[in-house]
């Protein structure tokens, strides 16, 4: 049995606690906060319930099978349900279009919207993403990946890079799709893991193939619950939590972390939950550091995002879980965050979320969750006094242009900006999803979940496979069978 330190109650941190304790090694988990989950966090007052951070839950099965591996029954602790459509897109000619649940249905819902071959077209981007997970789905997000070599050595033949073809961009496969409206669609989900469709590669068409072949999916109550089950799960196997534990040095080798006031917690093997960045930057002194801290700096980390919580009396005539209110000018939201001059974007992509749950807000009231892009604290600073509110102001102006005046139904709001991302979850600058994936290096290549320091073990969204609730749980696995049972 080894001593385990995990530093981080993130879902990632949660997650390998989890693997780790089922194979019956001691795990201790330290959190700097106050509470597990990290950006999965939830704001709750007057009888209303936000989750502060993730909003969509795809590929629920990760979690199904990480509770089943560890004893644990994930449909016993929550529930976990479809949601219908999957996503409501309000594009800016005003035009609409319902994206269902059912994969099978979408080429049809779209055609029906946007006309001009559309569904045809989109079907068979479909049929080749579906070609491309094949390849990458567990070649590469399931297992470790330590470089450029084992890359190789895993698309086999030259017909399989071919296939993944790196060198393409998310914005040149698009433009297999004849309408605008239809490619700025396919340029969302560039978003999803904080990147810039322009530069993200075009192997990424996986992101709406996963979204649509397995679905979108909502945990009641909110997406929170999952943390809570998590981490009771986690508690139910053995493993120790300290909150208001920030880890200050980790040391190579077995030598165990330092806490914020001098304290030092011994453990055999360390795995951090942290942001990579952070980790290497900050808490790693052994030179074997210095290679994966220069290929961080390299890197571009992901977006950060601006949060808008609106407690809403009243409830809205069509009532969709997940809404996407398109600008006129897509490119230009992207030249705001990721060009020489990052800033607010003056006119951006808005996204609501309003789960239609009676257990998030009072009896004729809803609670709404507002998201838009954002460039991280320290490109802006989120903490210049009143800018905070007046981009919130102008969020719900630009919700009030495409059709959504919800001003006069405000009963109260609270926003998170980066900055405060990056002092509640240590993530640098409040990026979301650590590193970008904008180019094929950045958006294959991410920290190895083992590190070159003896003892150093990494999980979670900036790490090795990448950010969003499964991946983290991925990486969980990765992690916990390099690390091996007691
Ligand atoms: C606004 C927003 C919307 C999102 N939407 C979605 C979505 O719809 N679907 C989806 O799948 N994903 C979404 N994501 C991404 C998803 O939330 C993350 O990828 C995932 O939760 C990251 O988990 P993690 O464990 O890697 O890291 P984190 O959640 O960041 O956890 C890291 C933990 O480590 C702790 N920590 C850091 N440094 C130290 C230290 N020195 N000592 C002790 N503790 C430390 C932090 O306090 C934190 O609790 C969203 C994220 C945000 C913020």
């Amino acid at each position: 049995m080894a001593r385990v330190v995990v530093v981080g109650a993130g879902m990632g941190g949660l997650a390998v606690a989890a693997r780790l304790a089922a194979t019956g090694h001691d795990v201790t988990v330290l959190e700097q906060s106050g509470t597990h989950g990290g950006k999965l966090g939830e704001l709750r007052r007057d009888g209303f319930a936000f989750d502060t951070g993730p909003s969509l839950l795809t590929l629920p099965h990760v979690y199904r099978d990480l509770f089943a591996e560890t004893g644990g029954d994930l449909d016993a602790a929550v529930d976990v349900v479809p949601v219908e459509p999957t996503c409501h897109y309000r594009f800016a000619d005003g035009s609409e279009v319902d994206v269902p649940h059912d994969a099978a249905a979408v080429p049809a819902a779209l055609e029906a919207a946007l006309g001009g071959g559309t569904g045809r077209q989109w079907a068979e981007l479909m049929a080749d993403a579906a070609r491309l997970w094949d390849l990458v789905g567990e070649s590469v997000l399931q297992r470790p990946l330590n470089g450029v070599g084992d890359l190789l050595r895993r698309s086999a033949s030259v017909r399989d890079l071919w296939a993944l073809a790196p060198w393409r961009t998310l914005r040149t496969v698009g433009r297999r799709l004849s309408d605008p409206r239809a490619r700025v669609l396919l340029d969302r989900y560039a978003t999803y893991s904080g990147s810039d469709p322009r530069r993200l590669p075009g192997l990424m068409t996986v992101v709406p193939y996963v979204e649509q072949r397995f679905g979108g999916w909502y945990v009641r109550g909110g997406l929170r619950r999952l943390g809570d089950a998590l981490a009771a799960h986690c508690a139910g196997l053995g493993v120790r939590f300290e909150f208001g534990a920030r880890v200050t040095r980790v040391h190579a080798a077995g030598g165990g972390v330092t806490l914020e006031g001098g304290t030092t917690v011994p453990a055999d093997v360390v795995v951090s939950d942290a942001d990579a960045r952070h980790l290497y930057d900050h808490l790693v002194t052994d030179r074997r550091a210095r290679a994966p801290r220069r290929a961080l700096a390299r890197a571009v980390p992901s977006l950060s995002g601006f949060v808008l919580l609106l407690a809403l009396r009243g409830r809205s005539p069509r009532p969709y879980h997940h809404r996407v209110l398109f600008p006129a000018d897509y490119d230009a939201e992207f030249d705001a965050l990721f060009g020489r001059d990052p800033r607010p974007v003056p006119d951006p992509t808005v996204y609501v979320c309003s789960p239609d749950d009676p257990t998030v807000a009072p009896e004729g009231h809803e609670a709404w969750f507002v998201l838009v892009n954002a460039p991280r604290q320290g490109q802006v600073d989120w903490t210049a006094p009143g800018l905070a509110d007046r981009y919130a102001d102008r969020v719900l102006t630009v919700l009030a242009e495409r059709g959504h005046d919800v001003r006069d139904r405000v009963l109260w709001r609270e926003v998170r900006t980066p900055a405060d991302w990056e002092r509640d979850t240590g993530s640098v600058g409040g990026a979301l999803y650590g590193s970008s994936s904008n180019g094929a290096r950045a958006a294959l290549l991410r920290p190895a979940n083992r590190s070159p320091v003896p003892g150093l073990h990494l999980v979670g969204g900036s790490a090795h496979p990448g950010g969003g609730l499964p991946l983290v749980a991925m990486s969980a696995r990765i992690t916990a069978e390099a690390i091996g049972p007691a």
